[in-house]
Order: C-alpha cells, then structure tokens, then sequence
C-alpha cells in the first residue's frame, strides 16, 4: 500500500478565525483562555479536514499563533533578555518577540526580533538571537502537547519540528558575538533538546516524526555531511523513527550523504525539482529508507496533474516497493489558501482549474489510492480537467506575444546615465538635501477599508467613491505638507494590496475571495492568480496622482508595484515561464509609467520589494533569473525623458547579496529597509557602494513603536559615513498602511526634524 502525507497545513482556519482571535487578543478584547480556546478549535479544524480527506500521515505541531521558528526558539527557551525583563506573561512574551511591544504606561518599550524571509517564499519567519553564551531548554514541550491534543481527539499525527541544523540555520546571529562564531556552533548544546523532545514523542506513542530540514536545497547545505551525520546519529538514538523533509529545492550532491543517515524516511520536493528523483532511488535503493514524494505542490494553486505524478510515483515504486513509497506535497501547505469550496465568484471553469490546501490533500490521498491499485473518482474528474485546462491554454493574445518577441535593447535603458539624469531632475524637482519622503502608503483606516468595500458591493456610486478617495488623499497630502515632508505621495487609500490592485486593472488575472495566505504574523494576503496573457487595457493609477498633485505645490511621487513583485506575489501560471510572465507585466507598466509622466507626475516609484525573494535558491540559478529580473524593472521604467525621477524600494529583505544587481536597476533613488536588520546593510553600502540616490530606512515601520528624534539621527549619522551625504533620501522602511495615525504622526515629526537638523550637521 502507498500512503499519503502533507507536511504542514494553513494556520488561517475558516473564516480567518486565526488571524482574527489573535487581533482581538491584542486589542484587548478577549482573553488570553479565549485565544487558547479558539486555537485549540483551529487546529482540530485542519486535522479533521486532513483526515477527512483521506490523507495518512497527518502534521501536529506546526501550528503557531505567530510563526513556527519563533515558537522554536521560544520552546527551546532562547528569549533574549530584553523580553524577560519586562515582567510579560509567557504570551505576551511570544508576541513581543514577534512584533515588539510598546506599554508607556508601564514603561515597556522593546523592539521585535528580526524578520526574514522564508526561503523564496513570502511567508516571514523571526530570527532570535543566538550567540555562543545561548543555552537551550525545554520552556514548551509544543510537539507533545499538540500530539496528545490530536491523540485526545482521536486523530493519530505526525509531529512535526524543524530539524536542528536547518533550526540553527534560519535564526539569526547576535551582533554582539564574535566574528567566527557560527549559529551552527551550537548544535551540540541543541541536540539534548531534541533527544528529550523526541523521546517524550516516543513514550507518548508517535510512530514517527517529521524533521524539516528544507536548508538542505541550498548551497550551503551540501557542506554539512558530517554534521548532518553526527546529529542524526544522536538524534536516532532516541528511538523514534525519523522523516527527514526537504522543500522549495533539490538536494543535489547532498544526496551521497543523506542515504548515509539513520532516518527511516526521506522527503523530496518533486514538483520545484522533479529531475532529482532519479539521483534519489539509485541513492536509497540498497537503503531501507522511505522515499516521500512531494508532487502535490505546496507552493501553487494549479490542479496537479495526477496522471503524470502516477507515472513517475510508479518509477519509485517499481525500484523500492510501494511500501517505501509515500505520496506527499512538496512543502508545507502554508504557502496555500485554505479551500476553493468558498469562492463563489470564479466561474466553473476557473474553479475547475484549481487545488487550495484541502484539495491538495484529497489529491495527495487519490494519488495514493490509485498507486495502491484502488479506484478513485477524484482521480478519473482530474484527468477530464486537466485536459480542459491545457485545452484552455491554446488560446492566447497574440498582440501581447508578438510585443514581448518585439522588445528591443534599447528599450531597457534610460536616455542617459545617472549623473546627467540628476541634473534635469533637480531642476524640476527642486528637492533640498536630505529629501524626506515616505514609501507612499498611509494607515489604511477603517472608514477607507468601509468605502472601498461599499463600492466594491454596489453599494457606493462611482462618484460617491471617488468622492471619498479623492477626500482622503487630500487630508494624506494636507497632512504631509503640514509635518513638513519634501517628496509627497497620494497615500495610496485606493488600494487593497499593492499586486492585487494591479492585477484587477490588467488582463489574464483572476481572484479569490477568500484565498487567504499568511505572510506574517497575523497578517495574510490574497495573491491574485495569473492565468492568462497580461496586459493593460486602460491607465491604473494617473487619475489618482494628478488628483494629489492638483492640491499641492509640491512634487508628488506616483506609485506602482513592479513587475518582478506583482509575479512573485501572485500565482504564477505554469505553461509559460516567468520570464515571459514578467515581460508581459513589464509592458503593461511601461504603459503607465509613460502615462504618469504625461501628467507631470515626474517622480514615479515602481516598487519592488519581491526581487529578492524569487532568487533561486542555487547560486548557479541566479543568473538567470536576475537577468530578466532586471531587465522586466529597466523595461518598465526606462520609457521616460531624464527630468522623471524613477524610484524603488526594496523591503523584508536582506539585499546584501544581491545589491550590485539592485544598482543595475539604474533607479535615480531607491529606499531599502534597514532599521530593523540593524544596520547590517551599511556594511554592504561599505563594501560595494552606491551610485545613486538611496534611502536607507530610518525606522522600522513593522512595529507601533515610535523612533525618537534622536535615534533617526543617529542612524542618519550612520548612513552618512558610508554614503555621500548628498546622495541620502530620509524615509520609513516601508510603507505606513498597517500603522494607525497617531505613531504615524509622531514617527515622521521626528523624522523630519532629524531630517532638518542633518542638513544643517552633516
Ligand atoms: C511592501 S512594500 C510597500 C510599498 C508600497 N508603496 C507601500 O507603501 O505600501
Ligand atoms: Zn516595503
């Protein structure tokens, strides 16, 4: 028999009862029991689900209230000391770590730990702290607790943890510890802690365990045989059979040693890197290893075409016996909305296209049904599908192909180099010394959230909507005038999401109502699905720019996301590559660029905050990615005459590693986040120099907390040592849509006070 597995599942819950437990939990409004008791009910919700679906090997552990390696590092007692000391309930403390927390009544005022980006996903994990003093201790035994909760409701799981290598991998190294020292360096003290956790696994009856080392599909990971060696061995001597997962890439070389480890069951990720299976049966062949294969992607929401992982499940079964053989998805189903059962909107036929989480895990438990010589009617409805949808890719718009086939050279560049586009800039722009300007969205308040919602239904005419958009960016732009700021924005109040509002305006994309994904925390986005060619019949944003420019005497900055981002952050289709998929939107945004500028819009940000997170994860990947990456950007942008001031931002990332690339972007002025990586990035600044304008973030805009006057200058003092003053742009991290007014008018008080003094000190 082959059995089925997923590997992790969405926190979300019907109806985002997740997401909104928590929120009321942090306004106040419930109780610390009502929170608990709501999240006990959200995970019985996914096991049965998993279960009901017919799907064997079911995850526990890998729900959380905020994020997965934060509760690791919470588990494991890793809390730095600025969380400890504030006298928080373990609660408040979890969350503190995640978002910080500011209480000037009592005198907290602590900053959250440092977010990151999940793989190349867009799901963020938080990095605590380790340095080589950190000691590690069972606060939360969450694996066992949440075994023997699903054990109480009858359903037997699979528990699942982060292995310790990739644990040690993903959290983040203190500043203050010494320059050889390596996160990794702790894996002996770490070890304990698994043996502990995995015996109690045992002693409480789990079969087995699934341990996630997905930093194995990395470069880096392929260094790592021997410890991957001494660990395992130590951690199987705890006597509790372990599935070791890999996910978001292939394994590679690593596969010589991975054979090597006592594990009872190895996972692959068949759907990114399906080549890597042969490698992987010749590996295990002589082993007793199980191999788990994740065909089901857990990364998009197509339809898995369960004819052609029949035929390449039934390669692993004729070399290892179906009993070695598990059906899987490829990753954690996180990365997923809940279900398409919700959507009532998208016509039969697009519903029939598409596999959210529940699906999936019908489809990986048909999968196993059929490879285990049984019928399966879900099996024989997605054969007919899948033929209707390839059917439905035949059709095309030529218009947008040939425009792509048609791109030339020079379309990639601006008419001339930086320095001279500089001058014709100033001169139009007229913007003093450490220009301040903001990343363009402002708090999104409920009365904006009402009007656009109200529209949405029908139940606003188009004029009484305009009417209450065009109210709200002039109250945005009385107020930016008002504190002080140089460069102003719209504040952007008619936007739900910055992809989603691109993509409703351009051809080939469709939406889901209810297609919640996390990103952070709490917060969950809806990516909208790219199913088709892309284009844009009419302009997006012009109307909304020149109304915010009609109202003030100064210059207004328009705003677009960028092609690279709207892809990353949507659902890509499959039949045709990305690289096509962000020349078409490259295209559409060269289209409005052009239009911006017509309307003496003449500083245009085309923000793309997404670039790094589609790296490949092989350097020997990279390039070409990075080359039509930078190409989609130049394309978009370089429609202009040099007196428009082209700008982007860069954010949740760490852009050290690609930052040359970001200066081939040949953007006058980019803002990157800064504030919260602790300034990691000036030492890139150092190293590789920038030639235009930049705008390191002076403050972290993830959190509530308000930056002191001084504590921006200070910054600015450290930006100004390693760029040329005259080349710093003074800004937030990012945009303001998640804060609420108050902080937001203290923050930038204080940032254009910093502002004014820089020009006068530095
Ligand atoms: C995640 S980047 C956000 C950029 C966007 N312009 C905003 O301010 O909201
Ligand atoms: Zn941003």
């Amino acid at each position: 028999m082959v059995a089925s597995a997923t590997l992790g599942y969405p926190r979300v819950g019907t109806g985002r009862a997740a997401k909104k437990a928590i929120e009321a939990y942090w306004a106040g409004k419930i109780s610390e029991e009502d929170l608990q008791t709501a999240a006990k009910a959200i995970r019985q919700e996914r096991w049965e689900s998993q279960k009901n679906a017919g799907v064997d090997l079911i995850p526990s552990g890998e729900f959380t209230l905020y994020d997965h390696l934060l509760d690791h590092s919470f588990n494991f007692n890793v809390i730095p000391e600025r969380f400890t000391k504030q006298g928080l309930s373990p609660l408040d403390t979890f969350f503190a770590m995640g978002r910080g927390h500011q209480d000037r009544a009592k005198g907290i005022d602590v900053a959250a730990n440092e977010m990151g980006k999940f793989f190349d996903s867009n799901y963020h994990i938080v990095k605590v702290d380790h340095a080589p003093e950190t000691e590690f201790k069972i606060n939360r035994n969450q694996a066992l607790e949440e075994y023997e909760e699903a054990k109480a409701l009858g359903i037997e799981t699979r528990p699942v943890l982060f292995g310790p290598i990739t644990y040690l991998s993903l959290v983040r190294k203190s500043r203050d510890a010494p320059a050889e020292f390596k996160t990794l360096d702790l894996i002996e003290k770490l070890i304990p802690v698994y043996v502990e956790i995995l015996e109690s696994l045992k002693k409480a009856g789990a079969a087995s365990v699934q341990l996630d080392e997905p930093i194995l599909v990395t470069d880096a990971g392929e260094e790592l045989g021997d410890l991957y060696k001494s660990t395992y061995e130590k951690l199987a001597a705890a006597g509790l059979p372990i599935t070791l997962t890999t996910a978001y890439g292939r394994v590679g070389k690593s596969i010589e040693f991975l054979k090597e480890l006592p594990i009872a069951g190895l996972h692959l990720d068949l759907n990114r890197e399906p080549k890597q299976l042969d490698a992987a049966i010749e590996a295990v062949k002589d082993t007793k290893i199980v191999l788990e294969l994740g065909l089901i992607s857990g990364r998009n929401i197509w339809k898995n075409d369960l004819k052609a992982s029949q035929a390449i499940a039934e390669k692993a079964i004729a070399a290892l016996g179906a009993d070695r053989v598990v059906i899987s998805t490829s990753s954690s189903l996180l990365h997923t909305p809940l279900t398409t059962k919700v959507e009532t909107k998208l016509t039969a036929e697009q519903l029939s296209w598409l596999s959210f989480a529940q699906e999936k895990c019908a489809e990986v438990a048909a999968l196993a049904t059929v490879l285990s010589g049984k019928e399966s009617e879900l099996f024989e409805q997605n054969t007919k599908d899948i033929a209707a949808r390839r059917e439905f890719e035949r059709t095309s718009d030529s218009a947008v192909r040939d425009r792509v086939a048609a791109i030339t050279p020079e379309m990639l560049s601006r008419k001339d180099a930086f320095p001279v586009r500089r001058e014709a800039q100033k001169a139009h722009l007229k913007l003093p010394k450490f220009p301040t300007t903001t990343i363009g969205s402002f708090p999104q308040t409920k009365e904006i959230r009402v009007a656009r919602a109200k529209f949405g239904k029908g139940e606003l005419t188009q004029e009484q909507y305009e009417t209450a958009m065009e109210n709200e960016i002039k109250s945005v732009v009385d107020f930016q005038e008002k504190v002080g700021l140089d460069l102003l924005v719209h504040g952007e109040p008619e936007r739900n999401d910055m992809v989603q509002y691109f993509g409703e305006q351009l051809t080939g994309f469709i939406f889901t109502q209810l297609g919640w994904v996390q990103s952070y925390g709490s917060r969950y986005v809806r990516p909208p699905i790219i199913v088709s060619d892309v284009s844009r019949p009419t302009p997006m944003t012009v109307r909304w720019s020149s109304y915010a420019q009609s109202v003030s005497s100064k210059p207004m900055k328009g705003m677009l996301t960028g092609p690279v981002t709207i892809l990353n952050w949507s659902f890509p289709r499959a039949d045709v590559s990305k690289e096509v998929q962000s020349k078409q939107l490259a295209l559409a945004l060269r289209d409005e660029v052009v239009d911006l500028a017509n309307a003496d819009i003449r500083a245009i940000q085309v923000d793309e905050p997404a670039i790094r997170e589609g790296l490949p994860l092989r350097r020997e990947d990279w390039d070409e990615y990075l080359t039509w990456a930078v190409d989609s950007f130049r394309l978009s942008t370089s429609g202009v005459e040099n007196d428009t001031q082209v700008h982007s931002h860069f954010c949740y990332s760490d852009f050290g590693d690609i930052f040359p690339h970001i200066q081939r972007l040949d953007a006058d002025v980019i803002s990157i986040e800064a504030s919260k990586a602790d300034l990691k990035l000036l030492d890139v600044f150092a190293k590789h120099g920038y030639s235009n304008e930049i705008g390191p973030g002076v403050y972290d805009i993830h959190s509530p907390r308000v930056p002191s006057e001084q504590e921006i200058k200070d910054r600015l003092v450290a930006f100004a040592k390693v760029i040329p003053a005259d080349l710093l742009v003074v800004n937030p991290d990012c945009g303001l849509k998640t804060r609420a007014w108050k902080e937001t008018e203290e923050s930038l008080a204080n940032l254009v006070a910093a502002a004014k003094w820089a020009r006068e000190n530095l």
